[in-house]
């Protein structure tokens, strides 16, 4: 009777958040390596399903760097990371192509439905256009001087088609976009996830904005669970960045947050998308899960 009563609370507890979130536009973005895991990808996509079904509005973005790596191993190709970007040659775009804006995002976007929600894969892949990322070629600065670095077929996101993702939001469906963009003369170029998900949540004005991971959010010391960092200022992520505390692909990570935090969205989360129901714990209960990035200290 105790675990009933208990239960009861959580349900009027999710009540006022359910009423703080309807219509408001949350990015969510997958991590290609909490998608590896069938079990926890099927459990988030539900919890995505659930959001929908109690009137917020979910986006979704999504990676697949490690499916991108194994289809690359399988063609004999070498991937080589350039600060957390992959260089993308004439090959290695085509596998991105079908991998990321083929598989992944029409098999999301199946998933969706078969949990009972609707969803809209957004690629360019299939016989409809129906791509929102517009994006330029990326260089990085070098930073022995000198020439930028030319990482080839990678782009960053310049524009984001946002009466589309609006009109299916508010039609209750999820646009599920994959981390591509095209450029105004439709060349087609691979872009690093999070910062995808980021360019979205700035143009959406989201709510919030939160990347589900493979880690339980940012740690002062990476390899320890139980340095996480409950709530992050931008001052500290800085730093964190310089000393070397925070590395590889959480970098663009919260470098992305950083950039998304000053111009204006509200919240955002870097959550471990292993941990079952961790998105509804997240945005509909009083336990934050995970890193939370804010510009001041709270
Ligand atoms: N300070 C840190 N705290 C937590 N994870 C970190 C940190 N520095 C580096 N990482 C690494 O970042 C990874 C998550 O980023 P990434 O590999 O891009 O995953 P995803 O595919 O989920 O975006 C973690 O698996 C971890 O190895
Ligand atoms: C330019 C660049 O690095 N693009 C990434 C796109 C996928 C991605 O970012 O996936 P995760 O979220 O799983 O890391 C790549 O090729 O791996």
């Amino acid at each position: 009777m105790q675990d009933a009563i208990e239960k009861a609370d959580v349900l009027i507890e999710a009540m006022g958040w359910i009423r703080q979130f309807r219509d408001k536009i949350t990015v969510i973005k997958l991590g290609g390596s909490v998608m590896e895991d069938p079990d926890a990808l099927g459990n988030l996509l539900v919890d995505i399903v659930f959001m929908e079904t109690v009137g917020m509005r979910p986006i979704v973005v999504h990676g697949g760097g490690a499916a991108i790596t194994r289809a690359m191993a399988e063609a004999n190709l070498e991937s080589r990371f350039i600060q957390g970007r992959r260089y993308t040659d004439e090959a290695t775009l085509g596998i991105v192509e079908r991998v990321l804006a083929g598989e992944i995002n029409e098999s999301i976007a199946e998933r969706i439905e078969a949990y009972g929600g609707r969803a809209m894969p957004l690629n360019f892949v299939g016989e409809t256009n129906n791509n929102v990322l517009f994006g330029e070629r990326l260089t990085l600065p070098n930073k022995e001087g000198g020439e930028p670095i030319d990482l080839g077929y990678v782009g960053h996101v310049t524009r984001v088609d946002r009466e589309i993702l609006d009109n299916l939001c508010y039609a209750g469906q999820v646009p599920v976009i994959p981390s591509m963009c095209e450029t105004e003369t439709g060349e087609r170029l691979n872009v690093n996830a999070d910062t995808a998900a980021t360019a979205v949540a700035q143009a959406v004005g989201a709510e919030k904005l939160i990347f589900l991971s493979d880690v339980n959010g940012v740690r002062r010391d990476k390899n320890d669970p139980e340095s996480l960092i409950h709530s992050l200022t931008a001052d500290e992520a800085r730093r964190l960045i310089a000393d070397g505390s925070i590395e590889a692909g959480m970098i663009p990570k919260v470098e992305g947050c950083l950039e998304t935090l000053s111009k204006g969205v509200r919240k955002i989360h870097i959550i471990d998308g292993r941990l079952r129901h961790s998105l509804l714990l997240e945005i509909y209960t009083n336990r934050g899960v995970g890193t939370e990035l804010v510009a001041e200290p709270a």
